[in-house]
């Protein structure tokens, strides 16, 4: 399976997780963003939204993170654990992906991105980082997963995204639930190094644009 990634993309982690995790063997393309590569014709054949990150599994081509994720695990997964096929259990891992896309990786991206391209912080829009993640810290309130009684998709999916951010300055530790999460997550999830290595990559070609 190929993968089109870039460093900026958070999720490319919970990617080559679940590929890990599934043995599904990922050749990763890298595309330079600032370059513009994602705007070349052959790619744009791929992916007419030219984002990434986008697979292309056996002549197949899907982009949207998450959308990836699921896919892998309906195809390559033995069981339904990671996404379970019960209509309420699936809605609420739904809920937390639809979260992660439009509320809590959006309002990092809109606080985070501009800085890397060394524009100033903007307050008012660390306020809607700061919602999301109180929003985030309610869904586990007595919970040790985001959804349901074990882990899933919902948590590989955000608990990627939280490792990105925090690798760029995001400091979780005032939100308790998501901390101790935060914290669990990242020993029980399996192939956890894929996320570390492909952030610290990241954080590495960030650091060095500044
Ligand atoms: N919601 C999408 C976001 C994809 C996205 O916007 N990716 C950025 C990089 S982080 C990108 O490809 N930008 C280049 C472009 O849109 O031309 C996902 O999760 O895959």
């Amino acid at each position: 399976m190929d993968l089109y990634y870039s460093p900026y993309a958070s999720s490319t982690g919970a990617i080559l997780l679940l590929g890990k995790v599934f043995g599904v063997e990922i050749n990763k393309i890298p595309i330079n963003i600032q370059a513009k590569e994602q705007l070349k014709p052959e790619f744009v054949k791929l992916n007419p939204q030219h984002t990434i990150p986008t697979i292309v599994d056996n002549g197949f081509s899907l982009w949207e993170s998450r959308v990836i994720l699921t896919y892998l695990i309906e195809k390559y997964a033995k069981d339904d654990s990671l996404y379970p096929k019960d209509a309420q259990k699936r809605a609420v891992v739904n809920q937390r992906l639809y979260f992660d896309l439009g509320t809590l990786h959006k309002a990092l991206a809109e606080y985070y991105y501009p800085q890397f391209q060394k524009k100033e912080a903007d307050p008012e829009l660390f306020k809607k980082v700061e919602e999301a993640l109180s929003f985030l810290n309610s869904f586990l309130e007595g919970q040790q997963y985001l959804a349901g009684d074990s882990l899933t998709v919902a948590d590989i999916a955000i608990l990627s995204t939280l490792a990105f951010f925090q690798a760029v300055g995001l400091d979780i530790s005032k939100y308790s639930n998501v901390a101790k999460w935060y914290e669990n997550g990242s020993n029980v999830t399996p192939a956890w190094d894929e996320i570390e290595n492909t952030v610290a990559a990241s954080k590495k070609l960030m650091e060095s644009l500044k």
